[in-house]
């Protein structure tokens, strides 16, 4: 390999069989597939297209007015539930730099109001489904009948099997509605939380999705949807410190390297051929190959016949995220975090530790299904959250503003929408040993690092069954995977 600006790092320590592996693209899904091959013995070679890792997770610098900074592409929020990102977090060694609440807090504001009217959400050390109970009693942005329907709601969803394949083709709002749902409440509650969790609105989305969430995150167990935020820029975990994970166990990361085709090897296996730089592609031989890439990518470099019909891959949509950075030159924001009601925002974060700024106050503002938003010019952005802010947040009013900027993510997630679920393929292929991952692919998760974990141990699992390997089999519960040929 002569790329001019290629990265490469740790070299193979070799497996007992000799069994060598190629995972296509580095983040969270192939970083962590490849982390299983090697720890089953497996060389595995690991190459990312860009100059860092992982992919959609990520964080780079800005000179701004106020000072360098270290920007987050968009907040990223785990919650205890996740257990496969969790164990990720662990494995890096930074599972203290993405601490978990002690328990469910979320201030929600109502901004209808000419006064913001303040509400809670938070849980109680209780079981399920009293945990939410009293939080949803005492809720005061829905009425008293509003609150007593989502809670029958919420007993339904409870008996709901999200992989069930009449869900996916129903969405969540038709459901919400059917199980007696205001308007009033899919907003104030449902959408407050599937918007964020699913990147769609009710309307929008697969009831079998939504069933997921709400069911693992809410009523599964008492502390699931604790909320987890990484106290560091994103790319402190998902590149610097996976990569040194990564060289640890032995992987030979490759960056700054694009795969360009999979076809079948001369001796068995696969040829991976990959471009460097400016330089000639090379091919690199492997027993197995995961593609832990986008649908589109991977559409396009599946070999022949590994799929029944790859072009259904290109049919799962995608869907944006918009985040809003705002710096003040005070602080105008108590908490770490808010939702908003009433109000073109949705959940407003502190950012001011992980940017590394050292005075006045950096807000994040993501706004998911920002299908609306994605095109607007940053003056226009600017014009509609500066207001709201000032609105909402009262220190904000006499605050100046020393940075405004957006980060727009076009295909920040897939399309969660009815009917995507039986377009998401499992991880094996007909090729063996060509195995997908990706939060794309068919983890029964929407879009999220937890998807993305979980369908890199899937393929991993998939990968080593090809090449009669064991698996490293480390208990991270519920992650078993789907794995659909
Ligand atoms: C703004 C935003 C906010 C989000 N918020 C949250 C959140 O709060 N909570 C949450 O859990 N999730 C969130 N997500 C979703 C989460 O980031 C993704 O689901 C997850 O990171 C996807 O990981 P992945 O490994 O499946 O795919 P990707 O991150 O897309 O990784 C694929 C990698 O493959 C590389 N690649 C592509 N083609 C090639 C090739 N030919 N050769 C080599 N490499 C290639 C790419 O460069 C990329 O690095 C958010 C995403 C965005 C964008």
């Amino acid at each position: 390999m002569t790329g001019t600006d290629m990265r490469t790092t740790a070299g193979h320590r070799g497996g007992a069989e000799h069994r060598r592996a190629v995972v296509i693209g580095g983040g969270l899904a192939g970083a962590t597939a490849a982390l299983k091959l090697a720890g089953a013995g497996v060389a595995t070679t690991l190459f990312e297209a860009r100059p860092r890792l992982g992919g959609l997770a990520f964080s780079f610098r800005r000179d701004s007015p106020a000072g360098a900074l270290s920007v987050d592409n968009g907040q990223h929020v785990h919650l205890r539930c996740c257990t496969a990102y969790n164990w990720f977090l662990e494995r890096i060694g930074a599972r203290e730099l993405a601490p978990l609440q002690r328990r469910l807090d979320v201030s929600v504001l109502d901004a209808a109001h000419e006064r913001p009217r303040p509400g809670r959400l938070r849980r109680a050390a209780l079981p399920v489904p009293l945990h939410l109970a009293g939080s949803l009693a005492a809720y005061r942005h829905l009425s008293p009948a509003e609150r007593l329907a989502a809670c029958r709601a919420a007993l339904a969803l409870r008996k709901l099997d999200p992989a069930d394949p009449a869900l996916d083709g129903v969405d969540f709002a038709t459901w919400l509605h059917r199980h007696g749902q205001s308007e009033r409440a899919v907003q104030a509650l449902w959408d407050l939380v599937g918007t964020a969790t699913l990147n769609a609105r009710a309307r929008d989305a697969s009831m079998g999705l939504a069933a997921m969430v709400f069911k693992t995150g809410l009523l599964s167990e008492p502390g699931a949807a604790d909320i987890g935020l990484s106290r560091v820029p994103l790319g402190h975990l998902h590149d610097t410190l996976t990569r040194a994970a990564l060289d640890a166990a032995g992987v030979r990361t490759v960056t700054q390297s694009r795969a360009r085709s999979v076809t079948a090897g001369e001796k068995g296996g696969w040829r991976v051929s990959v471009v460097h730089g400016q330089a000639p592609p090379l091919d690199h031989e492997a027993d197995a190959v995961v593609l832990a890439v986008p649908q589109r990518e991977a559409h396009d470099l599946l070999p022949d016949g590994a799929l029944a019909d790859r072009r259904r891959l290109l049919d799962i949509g995608t869907a944006p995220i918009v985040n809003l950075h705002v710096i003040y030159d005070r602080r105008v924001l108590r908490r770490p975090f808010f939702a908003a009601l009433g109000s073109p925002l949705q959940w407003i974060f502190d950012r001011t530790g992980p940017s590394g700024i050292d005075s006045g106050q950096y807000l994040a503002v993501s706004q998911s299904a920002a299908h609306e938003e994605i095109d607007l010019p940053v003056g226009v952005l600017r014009e509609r959250c500066l207001p709201e802010l000032a609105r909402m947040l009262p220190a904000a009013r006499g605050a100046r503003v020393r940075d405004f900027f957006v980060t727009r993510e076009r295909t920040a997630t897939f399309d969660p929408c009815p009917g995507v679920g039986r377009l998401r393929p499992g991880a094996r292929t007909r090729a063996p040993g060509v195995c997908l991952a990706g939060a794309w692919t068919d983890t029964g998760w929407p879009a999220t690092m937890e998807g993305a974990v979980r369908s890199g141990m899937t393929a991993a699992r998939e990968a080593l069954a090809a090449m009669g390997r064991p698996y490293d089999n480390e208990a991270v519960p519920g992650t078993e995977g789907r794995a659909v040929a």
